[in-house]
């Protein structure tokens, strides 16, 4: 099939491994399914910590469960990802470990204090959420139909960002000024969630034709902001000056996007911001440290594929 074929065909869950795809759909495919198992796995690896400071026993279980749903995801990712045959995920590992693979803009940033713990549990989750619920029209069907899994198990962590984000809100004067401040802090970043705006989106109207994204950024951002700033004030959060959030008068919101830092956003695309280095280091540092059961595992693997049946057994 060639690309115009393809684009006569797309819509959702179009197109399997059985297909004969050209490669530049394949390499799209795989940039985009890699950018998003790299985000799952990143995005554990700063909740993890939260594991153990979880303030009680109900709550250290529920973020073990989240952590661990998290990487799960990744995982399934790869798998989607590796199903267009351009990369395996061994590669897609080595890259995220190495500096050259991509992931989400909000987790090459820190997360410190209990505080903030729902800006990544109930914002950025509602927010992945809203762009994953489109994903599930993806034209890859192994992609779409991970998206099943992803987004059911999604929505149990928005609502026990949502639980924390109001235990916070009605806790002590303190605990409720340090949200805010978290929230100011973070805001803008989960505002760029969505993404460039569609006049800097190099990759959107290429995703959009072959079916694999259904949406633009811009689009994504006005739903997430006409769900979310009514949630954020009803859980008492004041609505940051900067960037300034126009009311439309009708309900609906919309961003002013020029008072976003652009320039931080696209060093953090590249993986050039000081936060990624450190980032990206404690996931290579982590690799390295069970390298040694990759390398049991294939020594065993090999010795298994070179021994008779009976010795196998
Ligand atoms: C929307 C977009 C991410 C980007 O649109 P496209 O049309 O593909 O690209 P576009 O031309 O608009 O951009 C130009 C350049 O900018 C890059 N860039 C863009 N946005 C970002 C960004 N925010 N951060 C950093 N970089 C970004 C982009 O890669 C490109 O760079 P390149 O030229 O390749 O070097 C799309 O790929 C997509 O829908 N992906 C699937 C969904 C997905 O990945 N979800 C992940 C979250 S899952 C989650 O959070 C779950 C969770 C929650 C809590 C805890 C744990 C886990």
């Amino acid at each position: 099939m060639d690309i115009d074929q393809l684009k006569e065909r797309a819509g959702p869950r179009e197109f399997s491994p059985k297909d004969d795809l050209p490669e530049k759909y394949r390499k799209a495919a795989t940039r985009m399914i890699q950018f998003h198992a790299n985000s799952e796995i990143m995005g554990a690896y700063l909740e993890r910590p939260f594991i153990r400071e979880a303030p009680s026993l109900d709550r250290k279980l529920a973020f073990s469960a989240k952590v661990q749903d998290e990487i799960g995801h990744g995982q399934l990712l790869y798998r989607a990802a590796e199903s267009l045959g351009i990369k395996t995920r061994d590669e897609m590992l080595d890259e995220l470990a190495n500096g050259e693979g991509k992931f989400l803009n909000c987790f090459h940033y820190p997360l410190e204090s209990w505080v903030e713990t729902p800006m990544i549990a109930f914002f950025v989750d509602g927010a992945a959420m809203r762009r994953q619920a489109t994903l599930k029209q993806s034209s890859w069907e192994p992609y779409a139909h991970a998206m099943d899994k992803v987004c059911f198990e999604e929505g149990f962590h928005v609502k026990h960002g949502e639980a924390i984000l109001y235990e916070l809100m009605t806790g002590s004067k303190a605990e409720q000024e340090k949200t805010q401040e978290a929230f100011e802090t973070w805001w803008p970043r989960i505002i760029q969630f969505f993404g460039p705006t569609d006049d800097k989106s190099t990759h959107h109207d290429f995703s959009a034709d072959v079916g694999l994204k259904t949406m633009t950024n811009d689009e994504l951002r006005n739903a997430f902001l006409n769900a979310y700033v009514p949630k954020a004030k009803k859980y008492g959060l004041e609505i940051p000056d900067e960037p300034r959030i126009r009311e439309n008068g009708d309900g609906t919101y919309e961003v002013v996007e020029d008072d976003l830092n652009w320039d931080e956003f696209f060093t953090i695309a590249k993986n050039d911001y000081e936060g990624s280095h450190e980032q990206i280091g404690k996931r290579r540092r982590t690799q390295e440290a069970v390298e040694w059961v990759r390398n049991s595992m294939d020594d065993w693997e090999a010795k298994s594929a070179g021994a008779s049946p009976q010795a196998a057994d």
